[in-house]
């Protein structure tokens, strides 16, 4: 038997098998191998697969002892609480397949695990006494389980080698993992970028012939959901060799915005011969020679393709169906670290801060899917809300545009969900730099050992797993235009340095030593956390704080609001509310208004839109359709009103005369100015009801026999009638 040498010997797949999981019986011969690789540093041929000779290298490089126990440190429940925030997009896409695995894993006493694209334990579930088991070995939730930490496993190779790998038994770096046989894929979102790993482990003593095959098909679905949405705008062409594939998991997915490549997935790339270097570069034209037009062959059977080597391929396009506002700039906004619906989405759950948010949102969409369906369509879907700037933000932004073309680093300051990305695209749109790039990078998503890859670009080959032709990074991506570096306070401190380098020397410098590249962009970044604080901890270097923080502004919190009602009237009005005959009954919009908003603007632009869904068939959205928890407190903080039954304007507080209660408990509507503001109220619905007299009692939110009351009443009580 030969041998290959190490840690020089080349590892090539025919000097060393890469079959999935090697049979019970070569463990012996794994631990043979092994032996001889510590001692002697050589493991015999055809005994190991080729991807457990790289890692014991790199095991051996990284100076772990495979002798001793790794060291662990246990997270918190407040630590998995955040881990989980930050990685909730990623569950729950995750879901549906992790509950099909579970059932199995239970069955053949194993478990599925989840993890971020770091390789930390987000979910592990599956059969109670072998999780235990794992538990022992650390195996467990929050704990990092990548190759550096951990040595060979599944879920630490499969990352570094960027494909499904089994690790069984003895074959696991330390000593201390060879109970375990684990498979695991990982997973890669559209843009190329690793979002976590799916792994099936079991214990060592039992054959899991099928488990690497069924977690590759299973991420593989998993890869297929993050195309779901966020994508609707954009051009969506489906290949396979096989035209009865297209449709099924099997299928390669390439996303067009604009003509452009911005999203695919592994099989889409490789059908038609390019890797994620093709993204932001190769053009649909190129692939489909340009006619006919995409957007007309929706409802077509799959077209056919030349593939790179001529073969045929077909394909199936599906055309945009909205746009989002800002078109021309969508194709360079990127949010690195999340796939492109995060961007609007995602903030308020990287950290769980703003979980009431994320409760309300959850609980609400949970009530949808339970309501009978009241609503088919959701009025709001595909309105990107116009944001809503009061006088104080409008000015700052005529000035915050005025420094950013001057080249001045902006501060945004604000609690989640106030606005910070809003106002920073915003000022974007009325710049100088309109037509350039809109780089947003969120440094809280970015994985720690990938920020500095992600954000300064790397040459070719600078580390494993790293593009063959290396990466511009996003830097240099937002040449030209504008680098939002939101939640800067998560940078760690070593970028904080190279940051500080680069808007200094006004150049970036990528990994691996390429050539210092001239860069051009206006600096806004953005943070929810006390700056000040992080500076006197020694976490947030001073003289970057004073070359971003050259002008702040601070966006209030929506309980700030001067004029919550009329905010909330606005939102709803922006988001197609009246559009689409939805009224907001006068409790709602009362109780609407005096809840404070811990999430701002998201939380209230979910809560409305959610709303929207849920009301009913004549369009008026009553309280009892609000969450419970926002409808407790709501009820709290607001003193109980009379004025409550009419939704029309109110005039400030301090020029309404208090109601006098009349005997049915409504406000009398003679007193004084309220009786002029009810007449207007209830003629303009009329008005804008076309004369329609049940719908403008709608809009107000009373029943039309109120409404003929009423007007009856009033119509009685003005000068010269009866
Ligand atoms: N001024 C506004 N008017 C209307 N809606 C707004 C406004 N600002 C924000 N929103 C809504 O709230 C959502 C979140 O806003 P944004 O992402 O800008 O908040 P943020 O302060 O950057 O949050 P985080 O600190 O969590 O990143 C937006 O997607 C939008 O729906």
């Amino acid at each position: 038997m030969s041998d290959a040498s190490v840690p020089h010997a080349s590892v090539s797949d025919a000097s060393v098998s890469d079959a999935s999981v090697p049979s019970a019986s070569t463990q012996d011969a794994v631990d043979v191998a092994r032996r001889r690789f510590l001692n002697e540093g050589r493991v015999p041929h055809g005994v190991l697969a080729a991807s457990i000779l790289r890692s014991w290298q790199r095991c051996v490089r990284h100076g772990l002892d495979a002798c001793r126990r790794p060291v662990v440190d246990p997270p918190g429940a407040a630590e998995l609480r955040h881990l989980h925030g930050q990685h909730e997009r990623l569950r729950r896409l995750s879901r549906p397949e992790l509950e099909v695995l579970y059932g199995d894993a239970r069955r053949c006493g194993s478990v599925v695990i989840l993890t971020g694209p770091d390789g930390t334990v987000l979910d592990l579930v599956g059969d109670p006494s072998f999780a235990g088991r794992a538990a022992r070995v650390d195996l467990r939730p929050g704990v990092s389980w990548s190759e550096t930490a951990t040595g060979t496993n599944a879920i630490g190779t499969a990352l570094v080698e960027r494909r499904p790998v089994a690790v069984h038994g003895r074959e696991h770096w330390f000593d201390h993992h060879r109970i375990l046989a684990c498979a695991a894929a990982p997973l890669v979102d559209p843009r190329g970028r690793l979002a976590g790993v799916l792994d099936l482990s079991g214990p060592a003593t039992d054959r899991h012939r099928h488990a690497l095959a069924l977690v590759r098909l299973v991420a593989r679905q998993i890869e297929h959901r993050f195309f779901a949405d966020g994508f609707a705008h954009c051009t969506v062409l489906r290949l396979h060799r096989d035209a009865a594939l297209i449709g099924t998991v099997h299928e390669g997915i390439l996303v067009f915005d604009d003509g452009c490549l911005v999203a695919a997935d592994r099989t889409g790339l490789a059908l038609v011969g390019h890797d994620w270097a093709a993204l932001d570069r190769l053009c649909l034209d190129d692939l489909t020679g340009g006619t006919p037009d995409p957007a007309a062959s929706s409802d077509d059977g799959p077209r056919r393709l030349r593939g790179i080597d001529g073969s045929v391929l077909f394909g199936r396009v599906s055309p945009p169906h909205r746009r989002p506002v800002g078109r021309a700039a969508r194709r360079d906004t990127v949010v690195a670290g999340e796939t492109a619906q995060e961007a609007s989405a995602a903030p308020a759950r990287r950290h769980g801060r703003a979980g009431d948010a994320v409760t309300t949102a959850t609980t609400m969409a949970s009530a949808a899917a339970s309501v009978p369906h009241r609503r088919a369509v959701d009025p709001s879907a595909g309105r990107v809300v116009e944001p809503v700037l009061g006088d104080e933000m409008r000015a700052a932004l005529a000035r915050t545009v005025r420094l950013v073309d001057a080249g001045i680093p902006v501060l945004l300051l604000g609690e989640t969900g106030s606005g910070k990305e809003v106002f920073a695209r915003r000022v974007h749109a009325e710049s100088g730099r309109s037509g350039k790039p809109f780089v947003a990078v969120n440094c809280a998503a970015l994985p720690e050992g990938l920020i500095e890859a992600e954000l300064f670009g790397y040459e070719a080959g600078a580390f494993t797993g790293a593009r063959r032709d290396g990466a511009k990074g996003l830097l240099r991506r937002a040449d030209g235009g504008i680098l939002f570096l939101d939640e800067i306070g998560d940078m760690p401190l070593v970028m904080q340095s190279r940051l500080l380098r680069v808007l200094q020397d006004k150049e970036v410098s990528p990994l691996g030593g390429g050539r210092p590249v001239p860069v051009d962009f206006a600096l806004i970044c953005a943070t929810h956390q006390p700056l000040g604080a992080l500076l006197a901890a020694g976490e947030f270097r001073q003289d970057l704080y004073f070359r971003i923080a050259q002008y702040v502004v601070e966006q209030p919190p929506v309980r700030r609001h001067p004029d919550r009602r009329s905010l909330v009237r606005t939102l709803w009005r922006r988001l197609g509310g009246d559009d689409a005959g939805l009224v907001l009954a006068p409790e709602t919009e009362r109780l609407l208004a005096a809840y404070e908003w811990p999430g701002n603007f998201r939380q209230l632009v979910c809560v409305l839109r959610t709303l929207m869904v849920l009301s009913d068939a004549d369009g008026v959205v009553m309280p009892d359709l609000l969450p419970a928890d926002l409808r407790a407190t709501a009820a709290g903080a607001a003193a109980p009103s009379t004025l409550t039954a009419f939704a029309a304007p109110e005039p400030p507080h301090d020029s309404v005369p208090a109601p006098r209660p009349t005997g049915d408990g409504e406000a009398d509507p003679q007193s004084g100015g309220l009786a002029d503001q009810m007449r207007r109220a209830m003629h303009r619905a009329l008005e804008e009801s076309g004369g329609n007299v049940s719908r403008a009692a709608r809009r107000l939110g009373i029943d039309r026999s109120t409404y003929y009351r009423r007007l009856r009443r009033d119509d009685r009580g003005r000068p010269g009638r009866a």
